[in-house]
């Protein structure tokens, strides 16, 4: 079968200086979308009702709850279920990588590339609303997170935050404040220079994006964190963009029990096994996919960027915690190299098997050719062997 797609020319450089087969590229034409049914909503939703809004019917996938595959060509902008909240238009590939995290009603949950934020939004509803659990959404483009506050707000999602900055230097802890309640006692007795959490109270954390001057180039260096203000005794604060009202009054302490129990990496990537990327691409142009993705000095600062991320993702994870890595390039550079190099510097972190695997519709995974460590726990989606958009996926736990 041919390219699904007509690529330019640098693209197809891209792809023979990765190693990468254009036949990847001859998948059906329309590839099935996906949608995922909000949990809390699951019960009382009725499917043939979603079936005669769309016009189509849905398959429900088997190896992932809450999932169902349509036809690639349904438009579900339009449904009133969807405008409702209902359900959520996501790749399964994706929701493996939020279903790789294991998250707990309270787990803390860090999401360094949150934009647009629909891995954001499926692991704020694991969470669901009975635990403790919160999700800190970070991202460089404001444009982009603006849209992830679209998002909270459209599914109601009660205990996220989202930050304007670079994840490669995000410091701010898990918050210690969820709801009413305030820092319990033995956070308070294990650090004696917390103050009451009443005198750190920031009260004005909901910023919108047109308040704040950035730049909206989303893959500049500069670091975008709203400017902090300095509390005496508990060091700079810094400003999310916005934070739902349980959340909102943190102090933002720097206690190691307050580090992230989950970390998602979903780093900045070529995008070159993202279909819906390409196929957009396709129709509107290529021109920007020539300079920002496939430039070599773009493809090195890349890889520094990906790293930066995944060391500062685990830097802010709890000992035994789990990080998850995934890009959405086939780029054995921006996958594998990236998670063996990682690997190497943190020989406590350990690659696991992600739950749930053997059921999973995979592609093969590249040649192992790191004679020193196994990788085979890393897994690849893509739209030949899965009927999805292409996704790798790394699952690390920390060491304790
Ligand atoms: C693959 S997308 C993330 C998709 C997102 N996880 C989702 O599910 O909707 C990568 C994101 O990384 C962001 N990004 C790029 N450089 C970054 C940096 N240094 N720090 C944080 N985010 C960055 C981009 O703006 C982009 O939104």
């Amino acid at each position: 079968m041919a390219p699904a797609i007509e690529f330019p020319e640098p693209f197809l450089a891209f792809l023979k200086e990765n190693n990468l087969s254009l036949d990847e590229y001859a998948f059906e034409v329309p590839l099935p979308r996906y949608i995922r049914v909000k949990p809390q909503l699951a019960a009382a939703l009725d499917i043939n009702a979603v079936e005669a809004e769309l016009g189509t019917p849905l398959t429900k996938v088997d190896w992932l709850d809450g999932f169902y595959r349509l036809r690639g060509d349904v438009n579900i902008a339009n449904s009133a279920l969807f405008k409702r909240g209902s359900f959520y238009g996501i790749c399964v590939s994706s929701g493996v990588a939020v279903h790789a995290l294991d998250v707990a009603p309270d787990d803390h949950v860090l999401d360094l590339c949150c934009a647009p934020g629909m891995k954001l939004c499926y692991v704020a509803d694991l969470q669901g609303s009975d635990g403790q659990g919160t999700v800190t959404g970070v991202d460089l483009s404001p444009d982009r997170i603006a849209v992830c506050k679209g998002l909270l707000k459209k599914y109601r999602l009660e205990r996220a935050r989202l930050f304007i900055a670079d994840g490669t230097k995000f410091d701010v802890y898990a918050p210690s404040q969820v709801g009413k309640s305030a820092v319990t006692p033995s956070l308070l007795s294990s650090g004696s220079a917390i103050r009451s959490h009443e005198s750190v109270i920031d009260d004005a954390v909901d910023l919108d994006a047109d308040q704040v001057s950035l730049p909206t180039n989303s893959l500049s260096s500069t670091i975008h964190c709203i400017p902090s203000r300095t509390e005496a005794g508990t060091g700079a604060k810094t400003k999310p963009f916005h934070a739902t009202r349980l959340i909102r009054n943190d102090p933002q302490l720097k206690l190691p029990s307050l580090l992230y129990d989950k970390v998602l990496v979903d780093a900045e990537c070529t995008h070159d096994g993202s279909i819906v990327h390409l196929l957009k691409k396709a129709i509107l142009g290529w021109s920007d996919i020539e300079q920002n993705f496939l430039n070599p000095s773009r493809l090195e600062t890349l890889e520094g960027l990906q790293r930066g991320l995944i060391s500062n993702g685990y830097r802010l994870l709890k000992p035994g915690g789990i990080l998850v890595y995934s890009t959405c390039s086939f780029a054995k550079k921006q996958n594998e190299d990236i998670v063996a190099w990682f690997l190497k510097q943190h020989p406590d972190a350990q690659l696991e098997p992600i739950p749930g695997v053997d059921k999973f519709p995979l592609a093969r995974s590249l040649v192992n050719d790191y004679p020193e460590m196994d990788l085979s726990y890393t897994i690849r989606f893509s739209p030949i062997a899965s009927r999805t958009s292409g996704l790798f996926i790394a699952r690390i736990r920390k060491g304790k």
